[in-house]
């Protein structure tokens, strides 16, 4: 039987570009064809190989074809959010950060790491989710604000308690960063409180590209933010820098701002540490019950929006000459 005409089998596969690249055929008239399918659903790539394959078994020749299916692997930057204290709001800050960098035009994703107080599928209003596998790879749930989510609390019945141990918890873990997270640029990723086994795990086995410290003004937070940091500036991923959070108390009824837990303490630990602050947060009334209620204020319109816009603006830039 004739080779197949290389000219021939270009010509056959022109209608596919750029998605294929230029085939190659063996003496035996087999065909190996490459095709990239990155984006395309399931449907997509399995009527792009069929349509490929037909073209190809049409030039004279070609005795049959080998598809190999590739997917562009687009680099995940990962934002470690942590804290060295339980209840500082770093989920709070963790999603409404998220939701403002997509809001920013990033192409952003969120994973719930918390193990042991799972809360952002109440907070981005995505309880009742439960996400599938595919390929035994998770799927994200999208959410109304534009940010995917996965979430341990997620995996699990609702307030059923998560007594994993440290591996079991480490492979969870692995299951929600390394889902398809298709077309995502930055996976905000909430940890749970502390220096602990997912910590060590995220550090070592997923590389945040970077890590943003949540603290509230207190002493004793302040000291547990510290050691969170050095954590991190140990295994040498960049701390972007502190968020200050439950900054000064908004009343909501004379809108004063006053200061029952300090002032000053976070600002002038980060400057100790050549950290910028990367942003302030009152503690306020309007943050908690917009997130209670599933609608995080970053995606509203009030100046906790516009708060959390700087804050994202912040990251952002600060992750800039990171980009590689
Ligand atoms: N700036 C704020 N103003 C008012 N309420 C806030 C603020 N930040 C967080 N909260 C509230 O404080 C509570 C704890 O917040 P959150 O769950 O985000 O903390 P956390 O540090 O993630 O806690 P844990 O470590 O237990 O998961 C929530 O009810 C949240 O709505």
């Amino acid at each position: 039987m004739a080779h197949p005409d290389p000219d021939r089998l270009a010509a056959a596969l022109a209608p596919f570009a750029p998605r294929a690249a230029p085939p190659r055929a063996a003496a035996d008239g087999l065909v190996s064809l490459i095709l990239d399918v990155s984006g395309l659903d399931e449907a997509g790539r399995a009527a792009l190989e069929r349509d490929a394959k037909a073209a190809l078994m049409a030039v004279p020749g070609v005795t049959g074809v080998r598809a190999l299916l590739t997917a562009e692997r687009r680099e995940r930057r990962l934002i470690a959010v942590g804290s060295g204290k339980g209840g500082v709001g770093k989920s709070t800050i963790a999603a409404n950060l998220a939701i403002a960098m997509a809001r920013a035009g990033a192409r952003v994703g969120l994973v719930d790491a918390d193990i042991y107080g799972p809360s952002q599928p109440r907070l981005m209003g995505a309880e009742d989710a439960r996400p599938v596998a595919e390929d035994k790879q998770l799927i994200p749930i999208p959410t109304r604000y534009g940010v995917p989510m996965l979430s341990m609390g997620q995996l699990v019945a609702p307030g059923k308690a998560l007594a994993w141990r440290g591996p079991m918890a480490s492979g969870a873990l692995g299951q929600l960063v390394d889902a398809r997270w298709e077309g995502i640029d930055w996976l905000v990723v909430d940890l749970p409180p502390g220096t602990g086994d997912v910590q060590l795990s995220m550090i070592q086995k997923h590389r945040p590209a970077a890590a943003v410290i949540v603290s509230t003004p207190q002493d004793v937070a302040l000291i547990d933010a510290v050691r969170a940091m050095d954590l991190f500036a140990t295994a040498q991923v960049p701390v972007l820098g502190l968020i200050e959070n439950m900054a000064g108390y908004l009343c909501p009824a004379c809108g004063a701002l006053s200061h029952p837990f300090g002032h000053g303490g976070a600002e002038a630990e980060a400057a100790r540490r050549g950290l910028p602050l990367l942003g302030r947060v009152p503690l306020d009334l309007a943050i908690r019950t917009a997130s209670d209620a599933g609608t995080p204020p970053a995606a509203g319109e009030g100046p906790e929006a516009a708060l959390f816009a700087g804050i994202a603006a912040a990251v952002l830039a600060a992750m800039e000459p990171k980009r590689g």
